[in-house]
């Protein structure tokens, strides 16, 4: 098995109940390191609710269960991590309220600076992004795959490569040292199921490490 991993994010809208046994289906697939649940313009009790029926299904499957953007939530419902960006909670505000034992990631864009700063702080993985064109989630910022190469060979805290990347173009990332391969549309979107996308990023990933 090459050592990128496959991260799932939650689309930003989803029914709880129904999604629960989508994201099962994802799971029992193939090899998913962690899920976020990202959910956006929602109250908090909506963000329990979700919490409280896909936590379990990701829990029961040894799989990590973070939480975009919402430390205290986390901390709340038995999350397993938080995921913070630039314009969340900071980073040593996040750690304090999910404690020394759970995940904390950050988003660093296309930016050398912000992931020394991240790493140096403790944070347990870096996010770079967008890589490719995405609709998910527009972003001003394109790293190319050399971020990436560079920060394997200096750090030891993991990377995680995000922003519209599938199977067909997720070696170039693979091969020069993400960590974790972060999708959304990939999966959720696949013509074939969430299954046979998680499938075909597993195989992918495995063939871009050979
Ligand atoms: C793994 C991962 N990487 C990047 C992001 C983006 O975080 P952020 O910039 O805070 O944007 P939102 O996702 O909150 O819209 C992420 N969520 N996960
Ligand atoms: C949530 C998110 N963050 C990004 C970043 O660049 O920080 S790109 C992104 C969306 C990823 O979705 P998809 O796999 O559908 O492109
Ligand atoms: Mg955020």
């Amino acid at each position: 098995m090459a050592d990128c991993r496959l991260y799932l994010c939650t689309p930003q809208a989803l029914d709880p109940a129904a999604f629960a046994t989508t994201l099962a289906e994802a799971l029992d697939a193939g090899d998913v390191a962690c899920v976020q649940l990202r959910l956006k313009d929602v109250d908090d009790d909506t963000v329990r609710r979700a919490i409280d029926a896909l936590r379990p299904v990701a829990q029961s499957r040894e799989v990590a269960f973070i939480l975009n953007d919402r430390p205290d939530l986390a901390a709340e419902t038995g999350c397993d991590g938080v995921h913070v960006g630039q314009s969340d909670w900071p980073y040593a505000k996040a750690r304090k309220a999910v404690g020394d034992k759970a995940i904390v990631g950050v988003t660093c864009h296309d930016s050398r600076h912000l992931a020394m700063e991240a790493a140096e702080a403790g944070a347990d993985y870096v996010a770079f992004g967008a890589f490719y064109q995405t609709t998910t989630k527009p972003s001003i910022y394109r790293p190319e795959p050399d971020l990436l190469e560079w920060w394997s060979e200096m750090m030891e805290v993991p990377c995680v490569a995000i922003g519209g990347i599938t199977a067909d173009n997720c070696a170039p990332l693979v091969r020069v040292g993400a960590d974790f391969i972060c999708v959304v549309t990939a999966v959720w979107n696949h013509p074939d199921g969430p299954g046979a996308g998680v499938k075909a990023l597993n195989a992918a990933i495995e063939a871009a490490g050979e």
